[in-house]
């Protein structure tokens, strides 16, 4: 049985006063509503990892997670924040080659391969994002793109620190855009995903990975979605910035 996560995106988003006043929320609401082994994650603003972090405790179903870290070990790389840093203060969760990430600060397959090395090295679980542009989906392209990006930064792996990996699929045209894929293009593309691993690892580490679906999740469309087959859960932006709607999509995995 693959493990269920629900995993919030903050983003560039929210005060440290809001910031805490949404997890409040959501741990309260956690607590009374949610039954099941569903893992949630706050991946927060790097300030706000610490503070989030203690206030939530020893919670045992929600956790924190980074959105980025370097690919270097540490140094002069001013601005930066390494993945030793991200565990030395117990954060479990980082996430790496966002779309974001990749079209803003040009992230490609091969600095994400390194990005995945080192967190591994220190004991973080990256979730890793991949998934097509609107263009590579119209040329119908996106089987090969979305298999190649998990080939260049993931199968130099063996198979038991591939197993430490939660892949995320996120099409970037259902970023943001309201624009969400159906359950159908979903399921198609997570079942793409876990063929491409099972012929490299075999069908049994494919089935122990969890991967999420990202692009426009919201408390409509999250249960359709999350009951496919292949979909373990989701990578949620705009969404997780609302308590109830949060807290909505979480009970629906
Ligand atoms: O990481 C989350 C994704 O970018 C999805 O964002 P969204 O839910 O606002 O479309």
């Amino acid at each position: 049985m693959r493990q269920k996560i629900v995993a919030g995106n903050w983003k560039m988003n929210k005060t440290l006063e809001e910031a805490n006043i949404l997890a409040s929320e959501i741990m309260g609401m956690v607590a009374d509503e949610v039954k099941g082994d569903v893992k949630v994650v706050f991946c927060t603003p790097f300030p706000y990892l610490l503070p989030i972090k203690n206030m939530l405790g020893n919670n045992p179903r929600i956790s924190v997670g980074a959105q980025n870290c370097s690919e270097h070990e540490s140094g002069a790389y001013t601005g930066e924040v390494s993945a030793a840093m991200i565990k030395s203060i117990n954060v479990p969760y980082v996430i790496l080659g966002h779309s974001e990430r990749r079209q803003y600060f040009g992230e490609d397959g091969k600095l994400l391969a390194k990005k995945i090395d080192v967190s591994l090295k220190h004991g973080l679980t990256p979730i890793f994002c991949c998934g097509e542009p609107l263009e590579v989906r119209e040329r119908n392209e996106h089987e090969s793109l979305v298999k190649q990006q998990v080939e260049e930064s993931l199968f130099h792996l063996d198979a038991a620190s591939l197993q430490k990996i939660v892949i995320a699929y996120e099409p970037v045209w259902a970023i943001g855009t309201g624009k969400t894929a159906t359950a159908q293009q979903a399921q198609e593309m997570h079942g793409v995903i876990r063929k491409h691993i099972a012929g490299k690892y075999g069908q049994q580490v494919a089935d122990s990975i969890s991967i999420l679906y990202g692009g426009s999740v919201n408390a409509g469309n999250a249960r359709e979605l999350f009951a496919c087959p292949d979909v373990d859960g989701g990578l949620v932006g705009g969404a997780s910035l609302k308590s109830r709607e949060f807290t909505d999509i979480i009970k629906s995995a």
